[in-house]
């Protein structure tokens, strides 16, 4: 089985420099040399080169952020992931922030139109152009991909692939009141952090693999943003929230949802190594690394 690794340098959908700088640090980490000890043939093209749109010429539309480059660069990961995913293999997108997931889901969802989706977040990453306070694009990603919320011409391109029961949450700690409504509204299933600490992550990840995959025969797609981990285990990202998931309860996530043998698309998003001293930043990359590797078959027995 091949595993398509998609190095994805882009900042775009939030403000903070060095998340573009995630996707190098990864494979300089030896990402790839690891997937190939775990015996995946690994086709690793190189990162994506995405030329910037200059802010002057890519202003806010209504409250939206660099509306213009995260399309573009959305629309043009949605192709590459697209594409690996139709010759068979298993993208694995390196970020770069989280709006990218409007492109990798959007792939997904082109090969694998009742793929389901597991999002892995501190946030719900749900607002839509009228609910966004910060206007930054990495908070609303799941609301492109439902369709919901008011249109945004530039996103046009962005299929309503996604409904609501083939998506939920794991990790939720940091959901704004707009965001909160359309989960509501919508009935999307969300396992914020109480219910890990109510149930336990085993029962948590059974729950939620039954909620969207209950004869696990669809197609996963699993989008991990590692702020969904506590900032004591993965500190050098760009919107760190207290109380998350320990390095274990992250892995499990991985580990489990290999084992369904389902998955079919995996981001690892929000590495940003420039956020903290040089040691965090290092083991935040370390982090992702691991996580890629539970989440294609590393066990620990
Ligand atoms: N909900 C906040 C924070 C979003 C955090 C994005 C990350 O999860 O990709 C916002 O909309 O700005
Ligand atoms: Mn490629
Ligand atoms: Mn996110
Ligand atoms: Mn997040």
């Amino acid at each position: 089985k091949t595993v398509a690794i998609v190095g994805c340098p882009f900042r775009g959908g939030q403000a903070k420099l060095g998340v573009d700088k995630g996707p190098i640090h990864l494979v300089e980490a030896g990402l790839p040399e690891q997937l190939a000890e775990l015996g995946w043939k690994v086709q690793f093209d190189g990162h994506h080169q995405f030329e910037e749109i200059p802010t002057e010429d890519d202003p806010p539309i209504g409250k939206l952020k660099n509306p213009r480059s995260v399309s573009r660069v959305c629309q043009a990961v949605a192709k590459v992931v697209g594409e690996h995913a139709k010759k068979g293999q298993l993208p694995l997108t390196l970020g770069g922030d989280h709006s990218l997931a409007m492109g990798t889901i959007s792939g997904t969802l082109e090969k694998y139109p009742d793929a389901c989706v597991i999002w892995v977040d501190a946030h719900a990453d749900i607002n839509t152009a009228e609910t966004t306070d910060s206007g930054n694009i990495h908070g609303m990603p799941v609301s492109f991909l439902l369709g919901i919320g008011p249109k945004v011409d530039e996103f046009s391109w962005v299929k309503p692939v996604l409904k609501p029961h083939r998506i939920v949450y794991i990790g939720l700690r940091d959901v704004d009141q707009g965001e909160r409504r359309i989960l509501r509204e919508y009935g999307i299933k969300a396992f914020s952090m109480h219910e890990v600490d109510k149930y336990g992550i085993g029962r948590v990840v059974e729950m939620a693999l039954d909620h969207v995959n209950p004869g696990r025969k669809l197609p996963i797609h699993l989008s991990f943003d590692v702020d969904a981990l506590d900032p004591t285990v993965a500190p050098s990202t760009g919107t760190p929230v207290r109380g998350g998931l320990t390095f274990r309860e992250g892995h499990y996530i991985c580990e489990a949802v290999y084992e369904t043998g389902c998955l079919v698309a995996l981001d690892i998003m929000e590495v940003n190594p420039s956020l903290a001293d040089s040691e965090s930043a290092k083991q935040t990359v370390a982090v992702g690394c691991s996580l890629a590797r539970s989440a294609l078959g590393e066990t620990l027995l």
